[in-house]
C-alpha cells in the first residue's frame, strides 16, 4: 500500500481535518490544529507531503521518527500538531486495513468504559451553577471551569476571594454529589498560583490545571509542597522529551497530553506509559473535533493510568460546529451516566461525513483566540 495524498478541510468551529488517501482505496483521517493557528499547521502537514506520498503507511513508527527527526529542527506546537494528524490517519488506515480498532492494534482494552466530563462556564466563569444543572440530567457529574479572569501577576486578595465565592457557590449547591476540575489556563502567574491553592483548599477540587504556564514547569514541584489539590497539566507540552523534565522534577498528579498537538498516538502512548510508571494520572486534553477525541479514546483504553477524558460537546468555543457534525455514526459516540464505550468500528472508529466535511471546508473561519488585555493595557493571558 501507497500513500497517494494528503487533503486539509479547515472547518467551524475552529477544527482542521485531513485524508490521507492510498493506492489501496484506504483513506485514513486525522485532527491536526493549534487553535488559531490552523493554516500554519495546515502547511507544516503540506510541507511533509512531498515525503510521504509514495510511503508505506503501515511504517508508522519510521514514517513518525522521520518527521520529527528528518527535518533537523523538532517539537513545538505547530510541527507536533501536524505531526499529530498524520499519525492519527496513519492508525486509521491501519486500523482499517486490517478490520480492527485502533485499540485492538495497542493491544486491547484495559477497561470497559471511560469516564469523560464537560466544560462549563465559559470563558469568563459566572455560568457555571446554570450549566452543571443542565449537564447533570444529561447523566455528567464531572465538570471543568475557569478558576478566573484576568489576573495580575501580583494581584489582589478580592480578586482571590471572587475566584474562590464561585467556587464556594457549587460546592454550597451540589456537595461532593459533582467533582470539577479548575482550570487556571495559564491566566495565574507562580506569584499568585500559591494563594489561590492555598483558599482553594477547603472546596477540594478534583484537580487545577495549569496552575502555571507551561514554561514555568519548575514551579509544578514547589506548589505540589503546598497544597493538597492534584495538580494537572500537558496541553500545552509537546513531546515526551518535554514531558520527562515534568516527570523528574515530581509535581503533577495528572498529565493532559493534547493527541493532536503532542505528536498523536504513537507519542502520547508513550507519554501515558511514561506517566504510569511515576504513578502520575493521565487525562487527555480535548476541546477539539471527533477524530481528536477518537484518537484520545484509543490511548484511554490501553492505558491504566487514563482517569478522565475531556470532550467537547457544548464547549463554549464550539460556535459555529459542534463535536459530532462531521460524524456520521454519531451513536458510537453516545455519553451514557458520564462515560464513552470503546469506539467499534476499525481504524480510529470514526465514520467522517465526508460531502459535509467538503462543504463546510468552503467557509472555514479563521478562528483565533480573544486578545486579553489588564486595566494598564499590557497583555493578559487568556
Ligand atoms: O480545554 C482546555 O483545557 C483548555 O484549556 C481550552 C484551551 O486549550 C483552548 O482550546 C485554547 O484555544
Ligand atoms: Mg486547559
Amino acid at each position: 500500500m501507497k500513500i497517494t495524498k494528503l487533503t486539509t478541510y479547515r472547518l467551524a468551529p475552529r477544527w482542521m481535518f485531513l485524508k490521507i488517501d492510498t493506492d489501496a482505496g484506504i483513506s485514513g483521517w486525522g485532527e491536526p490544529v493549534i487553535e488559531g493557528k490552523a493554516r500554519s499547521v495546515e502547511a507544516a502537514v503540506h510541507e511533509f507531503e512531498p515525503y510521504l506520498v509514495g510511503q508505506d503507511p503501515s511504517r508508522i513508527n519510521d514514517l513518525w521518527q522521520v518527521m520529527y527527526r528528518g527535518g533537523f529542527y523538532r517539537g513545538g506546537a505547530i510541527l507536533m500538531s501536524a505531526i499529530a494528524g498524520i499519525d492519527q490517519a496513519l492508525w486509521d488506515i491501519k486500523g482499517k486495513a486490517l478490520g480492527a480498532p485502533v485499540h485492538e492494534l495497542l493491544g486491547g482494552l484495559v477497561r470497559d468504559r471511560m469516564k469523560v466530563y464537560s466544560w462549563v462556564g465559559g470563558d469568563r466563569p459566572a455560568d457555571v451553577i446554570r450549566d452543571i444543572r443542565r449537564l447533570r440530567e444529561g447523566g455528567f457529574d464531572t465538570f471543568k471551569m475557569n478558576g478566573t479572569e484576568e489576573l495580575g501577576i501580583v494581584d489582589s486578595a478580592r480578586k482571590v476571594d471572587d475566584a474562590v465565592a464561585r467556587i464556594a457557590e457549587i460546592r454550597a449547591a451540589f456537595g461532593h454529589d459533582i467533582e470539577f476540575g479548575i482550570d487556571f489556563h495559564g491566566r495565574v502567574a507562580a506569584p499568585m498560583a500559591k494563594p489561590l491553592l492555598r483558599a482553594l483548599e477547603p472546596y477540594r477540587p478534583l484537580f487545577v490545571e495549569e496552575p502555571v504556564l507551561a514554561e514555568q514547569d519548575e514551579h509544578y514541584a514547589r506548589l505540589a509542597r503546598h497544597t493538597s489539590i492534584p495538580l494537572a497539566a500537558g496541553e500545552r507540552m509537546y513531546s515526551r522529551f518535554e514531558f520527562k523534565r515534568v516527570f523528574a522534577a515530581g509535581g503533577l498528579a495528572i498529565v493532559q497530553p493534547d493527541l493532536s498537538h503532542a505528536g498523536g498516538i504513537t507519542e502520547c502512548v508513550k507519554i501515558a506509559a511514561m506517566a504510569e510508571a511515576y504513578d502520575v494520572a493521565l487525562a487527555p486534553h480535548c476541546p477539539l473535533g471527533p477524530i481528536a477525541l477518537a484518537a484520545c479514546l484509543a490511548v484511554d483504553f490501553v492505558s491504566h493510568n487514563a482517569v478522565l477524558q475531556e470532550q467537547s460537546m457544548g464547549i463554549h468555543y464550539n460556535q459555529g460546529g459542534e463535536l459530532l457534525d462531521y460524524v456520521l455514526n454519531k451513536d458510537d459516540f453516545r455519553i451514557e451516566g458520564g462515560f464513552m464505550k470503546p469506539l467499534p468500528k476499525p481504524g480510529l472508529g470514526v465514520v467522517v461525513d465526508e460531502d459535509k466535511v467538503i462543504a463546510a471546508s468552503q467557509a472555514a473561519p479563521d478562528w483565533r483566540n480573544p486578545l486579553w488585555r489588564h486595566a494598564d493595557g499590557s497583555v493578559a493571558e487568556w
